[in-house]
């Protein structure tokens, strides 16, 4: 199943626990905006060249609409839809005075050079910087981008509409970004883990880990992980797999990969399969990568007790019948992924105030987030008698159908 029909599948389910009127079913299931546009730009050995940029502003109910750019050779309108309508609920559920939107360029980013990337992001900045805004939609970082794209799109923008440095999230530091963003969703992933394991007597501490895509996300939550005395077994990439039953040593992988080394030469672990990643016996499998990757085929092997989707939307439909059949609790994305959108609204509050909050700070409201938000779903998951991804769902969209219904119909 498609990322858009899964998720809209997810949707109309928490809309008939809360029984919603069928009209603002169709309402809230429909995007506010769909933006797709070309963006040209010269290659560096001055030839021309097309990809198609896409934003879909899914819900404003609740304030201006945010979410992530992705660029990775997948990314079609589709699955611009279908993360723009997880970032709604996504919000939603973390109680941010915001909507949904999420964008995407297709395009191979590790096959452009720096220049080159940096002249996509000003193209496709200039093909929608009427539609962003600091109070209209508020663009981050996702799959592939980085604190660099959004210095980009910053600096674009502002050739428009004059400094804004709240157009964006996800910033370096020196131009207004947040302590704390680059390891938020990371972090985050983390505590929201931490509940999940309290609750059946569990902790970090002394459990085993399998994390796919080592990235902004993976990496930092096996960093935490292994900080918090969890042993991380097995980590995948795109361009393989490794596996240490003893624990890897995380620090030192990450030292590895920043000194341009591959997954697979690290010479701490050994050379795995990658498609036995997802189901090696462990304790927390996180699929930190991208979405649909359990699915019918796999989802019968799964070893794992705890399946965190540190991921958008990693698990289909079908998968998610499957694991909840043997007893696999899994922590749905819309809750589990959300500290980065949680940090990325305190920093569009600090650019706000124009001023900075330290790094203490940011990581300890973003506990309490999470916290609130994991406290919050296991209210609705006992309300409706339901499992956690209803309980995130129910959730989320309770909150956006009622500042919906709250603003009225009239024309
Ligand atoms: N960056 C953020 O703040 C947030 C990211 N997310 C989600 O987390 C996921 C990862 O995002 P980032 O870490 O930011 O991306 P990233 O671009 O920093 O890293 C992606 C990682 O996934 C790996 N990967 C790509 N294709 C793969 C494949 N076929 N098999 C195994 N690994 C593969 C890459 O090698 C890389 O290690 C995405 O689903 C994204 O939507 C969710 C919330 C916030
Ligand atoms: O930080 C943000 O605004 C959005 C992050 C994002 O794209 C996501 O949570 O999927």
């Amino acid at each position: 199943m498609n990322a858009l029909a899964a998720t809209s599948r997810n949707f109309r389910q928490a809309s008939r626990l809360l029984g919603l009127d069928s009209k603002l079913e169709k309402s809230l299931l429909i995007p506010f905006r769909e933006i797709k546009v070309e963006c040209t730009i010269p290659k560096d050995d001055g030839s021309l060249v097309s990809f198609v940029g896409f934003r879909v502003q899914h819900d404003n109910a609740r304030g201006p609409m945010k979410g992530g750019i992705r660029y990775h050779p997948e990314v079609d309108l589709d699955e611009v839809n279908a993360l723009a309508q997880l970032m709604t609920w996504k919000t939603a559920v973390a109680a941010l005075p915001y909507g949904g939107a999420k964008g995407g360029i297709g395009c191979s980013p590790g096959d452009l050079s720096n220049s080159e990337l940096e002249r996509l992001t000003r193209v496709f900045t200039q093909k929608i910087h009427d539609l962003i805004g600091t109070h209209t939609d508020i663009p981050a970082p996702d799959m592939g981008t980085n604190a660099q794209t959004m210095a980009w799109i910053l600096d674009e923008y502002s050739k428009f509409h004059g400094h804004s440095p709240a157009v964006v999230t996800g910033k370096p530091i020196e131009l207004g970004g947040s302590l704390g963003r680059d390891a938020a969703t990371g972090r985050g992933v983390v505590f929201a883990t931490e509940s999940l394991l309290a609750e059946h007597g569990k902790s970090i501490s002394g459990s085993t880990f399998i994390i796919q895509g080592f990235g902004n996300v993976g990496s930092w939550a096996a960093s935490i992980f292994h900080e918090r005395g969890g042993k991380v077994i097995a980590i995948g990439d795109v361009t393989g797999s490794i596996k240490n039953d003893n624990g890897i040593d995380v620090p030192a992988l990450i030292k590895h990969k920043n000194e341009g080394g591959a997954l697979k030469d690290f010479n701490g672990a050994e050379a795995m399969d990658s498609k036995d990643l997802l189901v090696h016996e462990c304790d927390v499998l996180l699929p930190c990568a991208l979405g649909g990757v359990l699915n019918r085929e796999n989802a019968p092997h799964v070893k794992a007790k705890f399946i965190i989707e540190a991921a958008n939307h990693p698990t289909d439909p079908e998968a998610d019948e499957i694991l909840a059949k043997k007893g696999v609790v899994v922590l749905p994305d819309i809750y589990a992924n959300s500290g980065g959108v949680i940090v990325s609204y305190f920093e569009w509050v600090q650019n706000i105030q124009g001023f900075m909050w330290d790094e203490e700070k940011v990581n300890m409201e973003l506990k309490k987030y999470m916290n609130s938000s994991f406290n919050n779903i296991k209210q609705m998951c006992k309300s409706h008698d339901c499992n956690l991804r209803m309980g995130a769902f129910t959730l989320g969209v309770n909150r956006v159908a009622r500042a919906t219904l709250l603003r009225g119909w009239e024309a």
